[in-house]
């Protein structure tokens, strides 16, 4: 019998038309002949099915099911596209658990943990994994500039502490544009992490787990027009994503020994795409995603089609994978 897959996109971030994005792509690749796919927008006012002429159909929160032309229907997996809140910080995770729905993303610990870029660095720090010094700051906290800026120093980087796609993120020179960059920062979350700036190549490393395979995909180097990844470099064209990167073969082997140690320390499961910029040939981790954009463009997908791993076969594994959890 063919499997009920709901694709679930959107989301209550600013990062909610990325998500609906990726979710189409995921859509428009998963086999037909495997899987019936129902498209699932969740927005903050309204959780709906959208069907192929575009009707919206609630869905129903209680048990997470629709009901299409009087037949309710349940889902076998859901397959979680939702960059940010709540897809990314485990509260989908904990809910899908609850019901016992299976799904593609990591599970609720994991995802609540690892969208905190605070709490993340802090757990892998003992093991060894590298990452730039950092201030943190909660909102209504004193903000003490000259404190801030004697321990991280100038460049540094102001980051909302819980987002993405480069939402609430600065990079600052010199000390007036301290303030204001915790400003922009509060915009998109109540907790800021300061760090000094890694000066060095940057790159992005995706594991996933595939045919039960803790895999590492070609690493992908990060070259931006900008003063660094931001939103305009990310989906304006603003930047090149060249993979394989060109690094050194220690470096290549370095940062995939780091990367797959990252994602078995942390328990992972499903996708996940951490970030580094090496220093002194070490490589430093900024964070880890759980739910990495999905576009054909997208860097996951790009290192997946290195590795000979179509979008279909991609995603396809992902369902497979959650049915194992
Ligand atoms: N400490 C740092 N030193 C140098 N560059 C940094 C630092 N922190 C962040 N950056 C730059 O800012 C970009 C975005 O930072 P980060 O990856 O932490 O944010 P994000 O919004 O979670 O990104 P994503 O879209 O990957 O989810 C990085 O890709 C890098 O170019
Ligand atoms: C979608 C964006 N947060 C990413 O990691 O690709
Ligand atoms: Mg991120
Ligand atoms: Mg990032």
């Amino acid at each position: 019998m063919k499997k009920n897959i709901g694709v679930v996109m959107g989301g209550y971030s600013s990062e909610y038309q990325i998500s609906l994005k990726s979710g189409d792509v995921v859509c428009k690749h998963l086999d037909k002949e495997k899987y019936n796919i129902y498209k699932i927008h969740l927005l903050k006012d309204k959780w709906i099915y959208i069907t192929e002429n575009n009707e919206e159909i609630p869905v129903n929160k209680g048990d997470f099911s629709i009901t299409v032309s009087g037949e309710k229907v349940t889902f076998d997996c859901i397959f979680n596209a939702i960059h940010g809140t709540p897809g990314e910080d485990g509260y989908l995770q904990g809910y899908l658990e609850l019901l016992e729905i299976p799904h593609t993303s990591c599970p609720m610990y994991q995802a609540g943990l690892t969208f905190n870029k605070r709490d993340c660095l802090a757990a892998l720090k003992p093991f060894g994994i590298k990452c730039a010094t950092s201030y943190y700051i909660n909102k209504g906290q004193e903000i003490n500039e000259s404190e801030i800026i004697e321990k991280v120093g100038l460049p540094c980087f102001v980051k909302a502490n819980k987002a993405g796609s480069s939402f609430g993120i600065s990079k600052v020179n010199t000390k007036e544009q301290l303030l204001p960059a915790i400003e922009v920062s509060f915009k998109e979350d109540d907790e800021i992490i300061i760090e000094s700036f890694l000066d060095g190549t940057e790159v992005s490393v995706g594991v996933i787990t595939y045919k039960g395979e803790v895999t590492v995909l070609p690493i992908t180097e990060i070259v931006s027009e900008n003063d660094f990844f931001d939103y305009e470099a990310k989906y304006q064209g603003k930047s090149q994503e060249i993979t394989p990167a060109r690094i050194s073969d220690d470096m290549t082997q370095k940062v995939t020994e780091v990367a797959k140690k990252v994602y078995e320390i942390l328990k992972m499961k499903g996708f996940s795409r951490s970030e580094y910029i090496f220093v002194g040939g070490e490589p430093y981790l900024l964070e880890v995603n759980t739910i990495p954009g999905m576009t054909a463009e997208s860097i996951l997908p790009q290192q997946a089609a290195k590795a000979g791993i179509s979008l279909n076969d991609l995603f396809d594994n992902a369902i497979e994978e959650a049915f194992k959890k």
